[in-house]
């Protein structure tokens, strides 16, 4: 892998990109009339598998935060957390996603939306812009050991998705099996990512549901002799591991105070101290965080699977061997650079080294 040359795309950004100033339009969210419908000005962005409906129950149902989740949004249920309007749902209009939060009662009414997708999809940020009031909104990310994110995004496929087209045909010439896709998956994203000039490039290119780059790749496997053509399928499970350039993306749009980082796996080892990261988040709404003192991250969604027949299984050696590949031939550039912007822009330095999981 060309490792040097992804540095220098996200080097060549510099650490701290000039926010771009579009106008916020006037509209219900910039309004925020009482009386009118209420807009979410608390995102909860992504990544995906990293903890975000644990967080999410944590918030939407603390017993003295007064956040509003989309109670009105509920086919299906989950998108009560997820309304996916800046993603997928954007042509319905704001009074749709508005009402879904129902009416503002004051002006300190909060509300909250959790779509850890919006993180990796390039064209979020500048609609949000275009669209709230950049000053109110705040957002919390949490990340994740991309290589345990990626197995865990691969499992909830078994889970859930297998019946769609996108994913089904594409785990089907893979065998179900995440150590052939680990073995192909990451040479095609690294050749991809080489192609790019910036973050919004690779995000867009690289990283979104029907990524041009991935329409003409295709793979021979070599162990079952088929040539797979389904790739855009399988390239989310890896890609979206690819921290630092959707970090830098998104401050393009709105600057880092506006955002709160937590990471997963001290959330889930002393949730009471991580959580406190998110405090300046809640403070900007006039919110104090108060945690009990033997609070927990909740368990949600942790997917057993127990009845997906075809999901591999990893040993604890080949967890060792997989994780060392993605993070050497993937993830340690972006890894690198997004604890540097981490230590740089909110003076954390006690993020997980990831990589440092899988040594032997
Ligand atoms: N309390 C607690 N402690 C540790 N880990 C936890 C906890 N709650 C949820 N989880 C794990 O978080 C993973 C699901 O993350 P998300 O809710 O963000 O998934 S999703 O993107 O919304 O589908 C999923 O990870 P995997 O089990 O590895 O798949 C959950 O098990």
């Amino acid at each position: 892998m060309n490792r040097k040359r992804l540095l220098g795309v996200l080097l060549g950004l510099g650490i701290l990109v000039e926010v771009a100033v579009f106008g916020a339009r006037d509209n219900v969210c910039t309004r925020r009339r009482i009386g009118d419908h209420l807009c979410p000005e608390l995102f909860f962005i992504g990544v995906q598998k990293a903890g975000s409906s644990a967080l999410w129950v944590f918030l939407a149902f603390h017993r003295t935060l007064d956040i509003r989740m989309a109670e009105g949004i509920t086919e299906p249920k989950w998108r009560r957390k997820e309304p996916h309007f800046f993603d997928v749902e954007f042509g319905r209009g704001l009074e749709w996603y508005s009402g879904g939060y129902g009416v503002r009662n004051t002006s300190e009414d909060l509300g909250i939306d959790a779509t850890p997708d919006y993180a990796a999809a390039s064209y979020v940020p500048p609609r949000m812009l275009n669209t709230v009031d950049p000053e109110r909104v705040r957002f919390i990310i949490s990340f994740r050991d991309p290589a345990a994110r990626a197995y865990s995004w691969y499992k909830h496929i078994h889970a859930q998705f297998l019946a769609e087209e996108l994913h089904g045909r594409a785990f089907k010439d893979f065998d179900y099996s995440y150590s052939l896709m680990v073995k192909y998956i990451p040479a095609i994203i690294v050749d991809c990512m080489n192609q790019q000039d910036g973050p919004l490039q690779l995000l867009k290119q690289c990283m979104t549901r029907n990524a041009e780059f991935y329409k003409d790749a295709k793979v021979n496997i070599e162990e079952n002799k088929i040539v797979a053509r389904h790739i855009t399928g399988l390239q989310q499970i890896f890609s979206h591991g690819i921290y630092a350039p959707m970090l830098l993306h998104w401050f393009k749009y709105f600057p880092p105070e506006s955002f709160c980082v937590v990471m997963y796996e001290q959330l889930a080892d002393d949730f009471k101290s991580e959580v406190q990261h998110i405090a300046p988040c809640l403070a900007a709404f006039g919110r104090t965080l108060e945690v009990d003192p033997d609070e927990e991250l909740k368990e949600v969604n942790s997917q057993p699977c127990e009845n997906c027949e075809n999901l591999e299984r990893l040993s604890l050696d080949d967890k060792t061997y997989i994780g060392n590949k993605l993070h050497t031939e993937l993830y340690l550039d972006s890894s690198r650079m997004l604890r540097r912007l981490v230590l740089h822009l909110y003076g954390r330095d006690d993020l997980p080294v990831w990589e440092d999981f899988y040594h032997t």
